[in-house]
């Protein structure tokens, strides 16, 4: 995820549609073995041919081998499918958990885009979807904690673990795939379409697009309770959508923080800046919140969509967004674009949110929204940043009772 709304494609490809399909080695006898014991469920054959693999690297003359992680992790070159996808399909928990533990990568994709949960979801092995999400959730927190250090350290000129755009492994994160624009406030041809219905960067990607409208309404109505007189936020102004929406609960305060300039002339230009209850933050939030956290104001509704910021940076909202959410009855929610191109990644990285505002004290669910996307909505816009899925799961988090 990055935290995106709009990103490339976030997983763990190991084998691409794209590739040579000759330029792997074909598989061996003890990974063919492998392949079958895991689909038919032959726990004691997978075990046996672990030990195998582990005999060989205790014996490598080097005495670091990692034929066990291999046996477990290779993919198929010609299907893009492992081990851990087989077990997942078939359903069997017990030899999931064993290749886990191996080093089978949770996020490995096939030749079509699907990783082990998705083929446990699409069979309804529900017992290894929740073993998957686990683990999966495991990893992206680990690894989510692992970014924020190597940024505390970037940030004081010490030495980085890891880079935010890297990874060595097949864990490439989910929640933290490298998708994100840092320098996207700097881009200085950030435009709107002549009917207001798109905003794009300076490289054609969608900033915000008008088929997200009934999203916003949604959001907005949420955030309100369909009430008039609260005080909300809004995080980035985009089409002005959201905060459309908001102005027709009459709110009785409305912070909007916007940074990019193109986006805050806009703001002007429409007379934002005039209507009575309107307060203009123009800033990155990162310098903004403080601001308003010291000034002791307080929000009854408060909503985060920004464009090109990494997941880490959701993270950090959150904890500063809790010093101004009204307790008890305030809530929160964000545009959940997060890993959109997989349904199970993006269950991951919603599950990672949840547990992050679950320790800032806030219950987290997620309702459904249908959604519509025409083929004809992305004309003009480089790449899309939602892939065929109708449902939408709008985050609500209200402080726990
Ligand atoms: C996806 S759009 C928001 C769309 C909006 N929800 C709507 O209904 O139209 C994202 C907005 O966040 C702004 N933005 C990006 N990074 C920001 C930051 N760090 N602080 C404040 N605004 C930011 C962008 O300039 C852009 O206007």
């Amino acid at each position: 995820m990055s935290m995106k709304r709009k990103a490339d494609g976030d997983v763990a490809m190991e084998v691409s549609p794209d590739d040579d399909q000759n330029s792997s080695p074909p598989l061996t006898k003890h990974h063919t073995q492998m392949m079958e014991a895991s689909s038919s469920g032959n726990t004691a054959q997978v075990l046996s041919l672990l030990q195998l693999a582990a005999a060989d690297d205790s014996s490598s003359s080097i005495g670091i081998g990692n034929q066990r992680h291999l046996l477990a992790a290779q993919q198929d070159p010609a299907t893009g499918l492992s081990p851990l996808m087989l077990a997942a399909q078939n359903g069997h928990v017990d030899i999931c958990k064993i290749l886990l533990e191996a080093g089978a990568p949770w996020n490995a994709v096939d030749r079509y885009g699907k990783c082990a949960g998705n083929w446990a979801q699409e069979n309804e092995h529900w017992e290894v979807v929740n073993l998957l999400v686990e683990e999966g959730t495991k990893a992206e927190l680990i690894l989510g904690a692992s970014i924020r250090l190597a940024r505390a350290q970037e940030a004081s000129n010490k030495p980085a673990a890891i880079s935010n755009n890297e990874s060595n492994d097949n864990n490439v994160p989910v929640a933290h795939a490298p998708c994100t624009k840092p320098d996207y406030l700097e881009h200085d041809n950030v435009r709107y379409n002549a009917a207001n219905t798109l905003l794009l960067d300076n490289d054609d990607d969608a900033v915000m697009m008008e088929w997200e409208r009934p999203l916003m309404m949604a959001h907005a109505q949420i955030l309100t309770s369909e009430m008039k007189g609260k005080r909300v936020m809004n995080i980035g102004f985009g089409l002005g959508i959201i905060d459309t929406a908001l102005q027709g609960y009459e709110p009785a305060l409305h912070v909007i923080c916007e940074a990019h300039p193109t986006v805050y002339k806009k703001m002007i230009e429409d007379g934002w800046d005039k209507k009575q209850n309107v307060r203009i933050c123009f800033g990155r939030w990162q310098d903004e919140l403080p601001k308003l956290i010291e000034e002791g104001l307080e929000f009854d509704g408060i909503f985060y969509d920004t464009y090109g910021e990494h997941f880490t940076d959701l993270e950090d909202f959150h904890e500063l967004m809790v010093k101004v959410l009204h307790k008890p009855d305030g809530i929160y929610s964000f545009f959940n674009g997060l890993a959109p191109d997989n349904l199970f990644f993006h269950g991951v990285a919603a599950n990672c949110v949840k547990i992050q505002l679950s320790h800032l004290g806030l219950d987290t669910e997620f309702a459904q929204c249908e959604i519509q996307i025409d083929e004809k909505d992305w004309d003009g816009v480089r790449r899309k940043y939602w892939h065929g899925r109708n449902t939408y799961y709008l985050p609500i988090a209200t402080w726990k009772k």
